[in-house]
């Protein structure tokens, strides 16, 4: 691979971003790459590839290159080059590259991955409450963690079938595959921009990890029903709650951002999903409103997103063990106030994206021994395990409203 100047200045410009002005990468990624309107589709591959590699690996390059946060110019160049030795990317003739010490930094990586904690590129509180709530399965998980995330879409069954939309992909020169056990479900065999393609325009299918799918699935809605999605941000699974309902009865989508519900308006009308009803919680009375009113309740968490490091590995340098406890008083608030909206005989399920016991089976544990749990029982409950699925990690539990 020949690195290009421009490339490889505006992928140090987008980790200057994420690293020291601490902006989520994602976001830096997305505007980075409006930046230059004759990148082709690899000169975009390789600036979000390399940012996300080094923000996935900032320990290990950091102390391989024995370099400190804040990054100045010319240590984000350090870490780019470890990188490159790392991936046998030979280096063009630039200043920048001048004197690398290439036998030095394949030593230092030999040597540094015999600790756990930096071969995985993960800080150290986060390495032992792992270890503490996983203990042996941390090991594989973490490394699960690290692996680049597939490329999964949800076929939108309003619109088109799961062959519909492998054939539309294929004239365009995408090839997928289904995935046995998840049944509007497809993987690309090879990473590419499915946004400009017509049949995603023409909302045919969304982009979301199979993991995730099984969360509306195992609420199985029926047409008709009265279904509230309690944090449904820009509507992941408010669509495909939509979608299984065959657009009969009524999807109220919640969130304390209006932005993202905005966000999910728009994504509704691409899907044709028109029994959406977004309402902004700005006061309890949203909740209130709702009491004793919903067939079923879907509580997708605010979370740790641990189970998601793959597609979202700044999460590892963001989380801070306050933030992990302000989040778990959130979901226990919110299991207590928001299972009010279940009507009696009907059901509640709790997602997360996150992999800890402390997020997951303990939280339930808590909310059926509290006052407003007595009246649910645990109907099934699911671990989705990173290592073991090669998907994103999930929590889901069914509970019964007597
Ligand atoms: C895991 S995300 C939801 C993802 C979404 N369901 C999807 O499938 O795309 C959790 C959401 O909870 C929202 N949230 C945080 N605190 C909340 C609260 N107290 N009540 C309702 N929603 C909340 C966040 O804004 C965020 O959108």
């Amino acid at each position: 691979m020949k690195l290009h100047r421009n490339l490889v200045f505006a992928t140090i410009d987008s980790l200057h971003l994420i690293f020291n002005e601490k902006k989520q990468a994602d976001k830096v990624l997305k505007d980075t790459l409006k930046r230059d309107k004759r990148w082709g589709s690899r000169d975009r591959s390789f600036i979000a590839e390399t940012t996300y590699d080094i923000v996935r690996w900032k320990r290990l390059y950091a102390e391989i290159a024995e370099v400190k946060e804040p990054f100045d110019r010319p240590n984000l160049f350090r870490l780019f080059t470890v990188w490159a030795i790392l991936n046998g990317i030979r280096l063009p003739d630039w200043p920048q590259f001048e004197g690398t010490p290439t036998r030095r930094i394949k030593g230092r990586f030999d040597e540094l991955s015999k600790t756990r904690k930096i071969r995985e590129s993960i800080p150290d509180w986060l390495d032992e409450l792992g270890e503490s709530e996983l203990g042996k399965k941390w090991d594989t998980e973490l490394h699960a963690l690290n692996a680049l995330a597939d490329v999964v879409l949800r076929v939108n069954t309003l619109k088109a079938t799961v062959q519909d939309v492998q054939n539309a992909l294929s004239d365009a020169e995408i090839e997928t595959e289904t995935i046995k056990g998840y049944p509007s479900a497809l993987k690309l065999k090879e990473r590419a921009n499915v946004f400009t393609t017509q049949a995603f325009k023409d909302g045919w299918f969304e982009v979301q990890d199979a993991s995730s799918q099984k969360v509306a699935e195992m609420l199985d809605p029926k047409p008709g029903m009265r279904v509230v999605d309690a944090c449904a941000g820009a509507g992941g699974k408010s669509l495909h709650l939509a979608s299984l309902m065959e657009n009969k009865g009524q999807v109220v989508a919640l969130d304390i951002y209006d932005n993202k519900l905005t966000e999910l308006k728009r994504r509704a009308r691409r899907n044709g999903a028109h029994n959406i009803e977004t309402r902004h919680i700005d006061s309890t009375k949203v909740i209130k409103k709702l009491i004793g009113k919903a067939d079923k309740v879907l509580i997708d968490a605010p979370c740790s997103g641990l189970g998601v490091l793959r597609r979202n590995p700044d999460t590892k340098w963001k989380l801070n063990p306050d933030f992990l406890k302000s989040v778990q008083k959130t979901q226990r608030d919110i299991l207590e106030s928001y299972s009010r909206m279940v009507k009696p005989g009907g059901q509640l399920l709790y997602a997360t994206c996150s992999i800890l016991p402390s997020e997951n089976e303990k939280q339930l544990a808590y909310f059926l021994n509290s006052e407003a749990g007595k009246e649910f029982s645990l109907l099934k409950e699911e671990r989705i395990s990173p290592a073991k699925s090669g998907f994103d990690g999930f929590y889901m539990a069914l509970l019964q409203k007597q």
